[in-house]
């Protein structure tokens, strides 16, 4: 970047349908992972920060919770987590699955974009997997319904596309200074990401088997004198007919999820990592406003 190109800096909102990839797609922007994915829909529960570098920008992406139709508390609160990602932002990027796309979801979300002033850009992501011809066909009846300004085609999980589409993004931001450290990569504390990061393998390796409504509470995080760092946390589920699931035979697969999560931390924070974890059966725990304060969402009492 020469000294004479003045710097850029503007908050990019990533919405959609749940599961439409919105994380990995911050996660490809960023170039590093700040936000955990899940192949189960509504993994993303609190709006979380990405920020990506390009040249003379500073990205500020707003990874939010997918937007549904709420019906329990927590649904709320995630959905108004969402909508508040968008508050003051430069863009409003949709995020679109063409194969799965959710048209329950994803309509009454093309209609409240198109009511907003911001400036909108259509996505199509999953292009490895979508056919041209249905791809474009969706992109005109989107471009009927909402004036975009700009549409692109992408894999956020190949990357495909996606380099072309942060150097239009650049373009898009206001000239300003930086509003984060040149090395900071997302809002989220250590603390944070590392529940997250050991939700993601409880999805991942229980995903059929164990229902929605599980949680990682974040418990302690000491660092040891030897510089590795000690972590603690509850996985915190709703029913005990739930716990043999989560121990596995023999505390086999609590042992397993801890492993992988162990493993990725310790590579994310360049340290080592000691990981415990507990099981806590808490019956009504997304009904707990604790709970709530802890997934960075808002309670509504
Ligand atoms: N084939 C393919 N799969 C993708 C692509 N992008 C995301 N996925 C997959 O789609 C699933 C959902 O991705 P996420 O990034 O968790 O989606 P999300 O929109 O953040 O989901 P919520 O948290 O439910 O709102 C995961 O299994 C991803 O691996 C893509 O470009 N191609």
């Amino acid at each position: 970047m020469s000294e004479n190109t003045p710097t850029r800096c503007g908050v990019v909102a990533v919405i959609g349908a749940p599961n439409a990839g919105k994380s990995t797609l911050v996660n490809q922007l960023v170039g590093q992972k700040v936000a955990i994915t899940s192949a189960k829909a509504q993994t993303t529960r609190a709006r979380m920060l990405g920020i990506a570098l390009h040249h003379e920008a500073q990205i500020v992406l707003v990874d939010t919770p997918g937007i549904f139709s709420p019906r329990r508390k927590l649904d709320r609160a995630m959905v108004t987590a969402a909508w508040d990602g968008t508050e003051a932002a430069d863009a409003i990027l949709l995020l679109v699955d063409p194969v799965k796309q959710r048209r329950h979801e994803l309509d009454p979300l093309i209609e409240a974009v198109a009511r907003r002033p911001e400036r909108k850009i259509l996505v199509l992501n999953k292009v490895d997997k979508a056919k041209k011809e249905p791809l474009l066909a969706l992109a005109q009846e989107l471009g009927e319904k909402v004036e975009f300004s700009e549409v692109f085609f992408v894999s956020a999980l190949s990357g495909d596309g996606v380099f072309e589409m942060k150097e239009a993004l650049v373009g898009m931001m206001p000239e300003a200074e930086w509003m984060y450290p040149e090395d900071q990569v997302s809002d989220a504390s250590e603390r944070l990401l590392a529940a997250e990061i050991t939700r993601e393998q409880l999805y991942r390796q229980l995903h059929e088997e164990l229902p929605y409504d599980s949680a990682v509470r974040p418990e302690s995080y000491t660092e040891r004198a030897d510089g590795s760092v000690e972590i603690r946390q509850q996985l915190v589920i709703g029913k005990a007919s739930q716990k043999p699931i989560v121990l596995g035979k023999g505390g086999s697969r609590i042992k397993a999820i801890g492993e992988a999560a162990r493993a990725e931390l310790s590579e994310i924070l360049g340290r080592k990592v000691h990981l415990f974890l507990h099981v806590r059966v808490e019956e009504n725990w997304d009904e707990s406003r604790e709970m709530y304060e802890e997934m960075g969402l808002d309670w509504k009492g």
